[in-house]
Order: C-alpha cells, then structure tokens, then sequence
C-alpha cells in the first residue's frame, strides 16, 4: 500500500533581502533590491503510513513548518514531489484539505468574537459535512474533549486549554484520516497536556495518522511511535521512539570541569568505546554504556589524568539526544571511531 504521506526530495528556498548596515545599506537595497536565497527544507524525504504518529522534531528554524505548509499546500515546493492520500496539495488545496486536519498550539483557526459552537457550523459548511455525519461528530468530540459547556462561550473568553480542546475538535469535525499537529501542548499546564495527550494517542488507535512537531519530550514520548529530527532542512535522525527509548535506558554521561585542558587523547585511549567530548575548553562530557562501566570507574579514570574540580552525573534521555543530533560537532568529535 502507498504510504499516506509522500515527500521525495523535497526543497522550498526562499528569498531573503540582503541588506548591508546602516543607511547607506538601506538605501541601496531600495534601488538595487538584492536578495540570497535560503533553502529552509533541503531536500526532504519522508514516508508516513497509514495509522502512523510521527514526532517531526527539531531547533528553532530547522524547517518543521515550512514542511508542514508543504504538506498542507499553503506553500508549492521549490523542487520535489509530494502527495497527501494521493493529492498534490498546492495543486489540489481543497481535496487535501478534506483528508487533513491542522491544529496550531500558538494560533488558533476560531473564529475570535463567535461563540465556538457557530465557528463549528461555518466549518461544516465550508467542508460540506453532512448532517447526520456532522452531529455524530460533534456528538463524539463534545463527549471525548468536554466541550459541551464551551458551545455557547465566546472563543477570546476561552482559556487556553478550553481553547485547544475547542481547537482539536475543530480540526477533526470533517474526520479527517491525518492530523497535524504544530505544538498542541505548548503553555497548558500538566493536566490539560494530560488529557491532550491522551486524546491523541485514542485518535492514533482509532486509525489516525498523526504528524506532530513539538519540542515537548513528553508529546513525543507519549503519542508518537515514530521520531524525524530535522536540522536545517534536512533529515537527521528516523526511527523509533521505542528503540531510541531503549537505547537511552542504558546510556549515562558525565560533566566534568577542569582545572586545565584535557589530555583528549589520553582520555579517549584509556576510555576504550566511551565517547568523550571537550564542549568547552575546561570542560569534558563521557558519555557511556552504563551496563559495561560505572560513573565511578569513568571518574578515576579521568581524575587519574587530569585535575578536576567538578562533575556531575546525568542519565541520558530522548532531549539529550535530539540536543546532540542537532549538534553534529559534539557527535563526530567520538572517541575510538574518531
Ligand atoms: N516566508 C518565509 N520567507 C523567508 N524565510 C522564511 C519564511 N518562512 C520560513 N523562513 C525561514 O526558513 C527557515 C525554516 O523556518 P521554519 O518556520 O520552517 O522553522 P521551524 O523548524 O518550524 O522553527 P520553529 O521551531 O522556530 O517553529 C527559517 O530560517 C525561517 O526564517
């Protein structure tokens, strides 16, 4: 079977004004008007099947949305091809929009000065919902999110928890099969992600495909099966939450700060397959496998070779990973292989 969503080698690039400082910069840039080129999604390929939950993690600026506005057809692609259940969605908005729905946690799609059950209705009859599929619906997400009482309420008089849940039934009302989701739990405080979250993973039981960009561990460990890390534009990391949970459940590190630069060398040879960096010019993390040596071991070792006077030991988790994806320099500088 296709997979759901398609993107084969996928590029937007936009155009920036490039402007020197000051007046004179400024000046210029009104007469000549030159402008570089970034490319915020470099060449992205990725394959969702049907009833997957797929974190699309990344820093700031990666690409996630620029990603999903390709993915939604709000945005044509620079290059590449790319199919929603089926679509082209820059060349069919309105069919893709039928099979997608999209939640943004910072921005919402009610209708401001509307009480939430009419902005309900503008959007069955912009989806052309029918009737008795539309009150099944309805009748459904009012039950699940608890939004029964907030139907007559304004949407600015909503907090923003009774927003989001008044948001993720607005995005599913037409049932759609996929949902994006642009940090859904971002400022709720825990229950209400509590409850967010378990919404989502019902949703993903009952067969929904879920893309979900986020820089919460939590919605990534809870919701989604499957991670992508981006990092500008490109693909670095694709697997499992599962095996990379797994993984982790053995790894651990230690901090150290020094009274003088270390003797990296020294310390990789004596260290064997651990991976030891210097991020800072006192400073040196080992990160370990934790079933084949202790803390301890690895702290002899290195105050065996260098003064120290400091450290701290710290379990590795799924944000510590994606912080060293994102940052390839402390990655390659590995010990043994390197
Ligand atoms: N319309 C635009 N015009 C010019 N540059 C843009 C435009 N939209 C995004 N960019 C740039 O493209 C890059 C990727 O932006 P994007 O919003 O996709 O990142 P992101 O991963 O969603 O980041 P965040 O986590 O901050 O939301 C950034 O450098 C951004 O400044």
């Amino acid at each position: 079977m296709a997979p759901l969503i398609e993107a084969t080698g996928l590029v937007k690039e936009f155009r920036r004004p490039r402007r020197d400082s000051g007046l004179t910069g400024a000046l210029k840039h009104l007469v000549t008007r030159r402008f570089d080129i970034h490319r915020a999604v470099d060449g992205i390929d990725l394959r969702v099947g049907e009833g997957e939950s797929v974190a699309y993690a990344g820093p700031n600026g990666a690409g996630k949305s620029t990603t999903v506005k390709l993915l939604t057809g709000i945005l044509v692609p620079t290059a590449g091809e790319v199919r929603v259940a089926g679509v082209v969605p820059h060349r069919d908005r309105i069919a893709n929009a039928k099979n997608v729905g999209v939640v943004f946690g910072q921005r919402t799609q009610l209708w401001w000065d509307l009480p939430v059950g009419d902005t309900f209705e503008l959007l069955r009859d912009m989806y052309r919902i029918p009737a008795a599929d539309y009150r099944r619906s309805l009748g459904r997400l009012t039950e699940v999110l608890e939004i029964g009482p907030l139907l007559p309420v304004l949407a600015r008089k909503l907090s923003l928890g009774q927003r989001m849940r008044a948001d993720l039934a607005a995005a599913l009302l037409h049932q759609p099969h996929i949902l994006y989701l642009d940090e859904p739990t971002i400022g709720l405080d825990l229950d209400v992600k509590d409850r967010v979250r378990t919404f989502l993973r019902q949703l993903v039981a009952d067969g929904t495909t879920i893309l979900l960009t986020t820089h919460d561990i939590g919605d990534i460990e809870e919701v989604c099966g499957r991670i992508v890390v981006i990092d500008e534009g490109r693909i670095r990391h694709d697997g499992p939450v599962e095996v990379l949970r797994d993984a982790l459940a053995s790894a651990s590190s230690v901090r150290f700060q020094l009274s003088a630069s270390a003797p990296l060398d020294l310390i990789r040879e004596r260290l064997g397959d651990a991976e030891v960096t210097a991020p800072g010019e006192r400073e040196l993390v080992v990160r370990f496998d934790r079933t084949t040596r202790t803390a301890g071991a690895v702290a002899a070792t290195v105050m065996g070779l260098v003064e120290v006077r400091d450290l701290r030991i710290n379990d590795e988790g799924i944000a510590d990973l994606i912080r060293r994806i994102h940052r390839p320099d402390e990655v390659t500088a590995r010990s043994g292989a390197a």
